[in-house]
């Protein structure tokens, strides 16, 4: 524990502002990267196992994404998590982050501590694709030294082609398994493409390492988070409901028309949306209506609890379906001796559905095959549980989150410990 604060408290020293010669011209006359093609560096993904919190990651993008930077691809940043109140959810994150950082630097031989340029969850749907490119190709760019991608799922499994192919030397494809991180560095030494994936969700953990200060993601999520957390109380729950940000971020368009995000994960799982304004908002658009409070239904069935937003009803439904194995488990487990809850549900009266614009058919086309989890049998008593699990869970990360900023913000550094390690480390 002390060595772990001391490494942060004492953060090795920064790399010299980079020279002018392009990385891949400095590394070769640098004896710490004397292995310039990638080649010659071990050809084999590293491989990491098992992928800490992995499903915890995939609950995490299944219920924060939005449209990404390439068409039928979805994105969560930790900058968005922040900016939607959700900055609890960057927890999870942070040890297999660091542990990739370390990695990344013992890999390549870095004589200086890699600054993280960029963490996000990034999936990719059917007809997505990248053709050949290196990670540094754009002047915005450019600071981009190295890249780490982190796979958590897997290929045949969960979704069909997607295979990372690299332009020259071996090996000439991988084939994504879950727990492999890909390192390769970023410029033109490592020109690499993904095939365009025919089936499924191609779920990564993607970052990129630079040795450029100025472009040092901590630092801005930190100072993200000191204007979002200035006035937080640790017990306030209420804060830690997600605060969307503007619609057009979950709009998935398709030549004319698409599909808010939001709406679709949660149509493929058989949910719809109910506004409980009894007309009085008819006229406004729909799509701003996820923003307001509104109630779940299934079939017939309308949820007697309310949501925040959207959002936060996409939280929960995400949190059930992750947490539903252990929930029915521990409902077998008593069974007899709890009795069941209901009646939850409501008649659909007082409430109308949300008429969102929703072309149903790209819906199924790119995101159709992404609900293997509705497999298990619903039940609207467990989902009442999962709300109770979900809000112990948001309290307990919102928690940590509050005691761990100030170390961040003295360490202008983000790294994980447990909360009560830090308070022994105080005393
Ligand atoms: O997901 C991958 O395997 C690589 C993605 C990639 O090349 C990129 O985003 O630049
Ligand atoms: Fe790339």
């Amino acid at each position: 524990m002390r060595s772990q604060l001391q490494r942060h408290g004492n953060r090795r020293p920064s790399a010299p502002p980079p020279p002018s010669l392009p990385l891949s011209r400095r590394l070769q006359g640098t004896p710490n990267f004397s292995l310039s093609p990638r080649v010659s560096f071990n050809p084999h993904p590293l491989v990491l196992n098992p992928v800490l919190r992995g499903q915890e990651l995939e609950f995490i993008h299944r219920s924060c994404s939005t449209v990404g930077y390439r068409p039928n691809v979805f994105s969560t940043t930790l900058s968005h998590l922040i900016a939607t109140d959700c900055g609890h959810l960057i927890l999870p994150f942070l040890s297999i982050r660091d542990r990739i950082k370390e990695k990344v630097e013992g890999f390549f031989g870095c004589e200086f501590e890699l600054f993280v340029e960029f963490t996000g969850l990034i999936s990719w749907c059917k007809g997505a694709y990248i053709g050949w490119h290196s990670d540094d190709n754009r002047p915005y760019l450019e600071h981009r030294d190295f890249a780490a991608v982190c796979y958590l799922n897997n290929h045949e499994e969960h979704f069909k082609g997607g295979l990372f192919r690299f332009k020259d030397g071996g090996p000439s494809f991988v084939t994504p398994v879950a727990g492999d991180v890909l390192m390769y560095t970023a410029d033109i030494r490592n020109i690499h493409s993904v095939d365009e994936v025919l089936d499924g969700e191609r779920l990564t953990l993607t970052l990129w390492f630079t040795r450029n200060n100025e472009h040092d993601e901590d630092a801005k999520l930190i100072s993200l988070l000191s204007q979002r957390l200035l006035n937080c109380e640790v017990e306030t729950l209420k804060f830690c409901f997600p605060s969307p940000p503007p619609d057009n971020m979950y709009w998935f368009s398709h030549d004319q028309f698409g599909f808010d995000i939001r709406n679709a994960r949660l149509n493929i799982l058989g949910f719809q949306l109910f506004s409980s304004c009894n007309g009085a908002d008819s006229s406004s658009d729909p799509l701003e209506l996820l923003s307001k409070p509104l109630r779940l239904g299934r079939g017939d069935e309308i949820f007697h609890k309310e949501f925040a937003n959207g959002l936060h009803a996409l939280q929960v439904v995400q949190f059930y379906y992750w947490k539903a194995p252990l929930i029915s488990a521990a409902r077998r487990k008593t069974e007899g001796n709890i009795k069941p809850r209901q009646p939850f549900v409501t008649e659909k009266k007082g409430v109308s559905k949300l008429d969102l614009p929703c072309d149903h058919q790209i819906v199924k086309r790119v995101l159709g095959h992404t609900c293997e989890m509705s497999d298990y049998s619903f039940s609207w008593d467990d989902f009442d549980l999962a709300i109770e699990m979900w809000e112990e869970y948001v309290k307990s990360l919102h928690r940590d989150l509050i005691v761990l900023l100030p170390y961040w913000v003295s360490n202008q550094s983000i790294f994980f410990v447990n909360p009560s390690e830090l308070q022994k480390c105080d005393i």
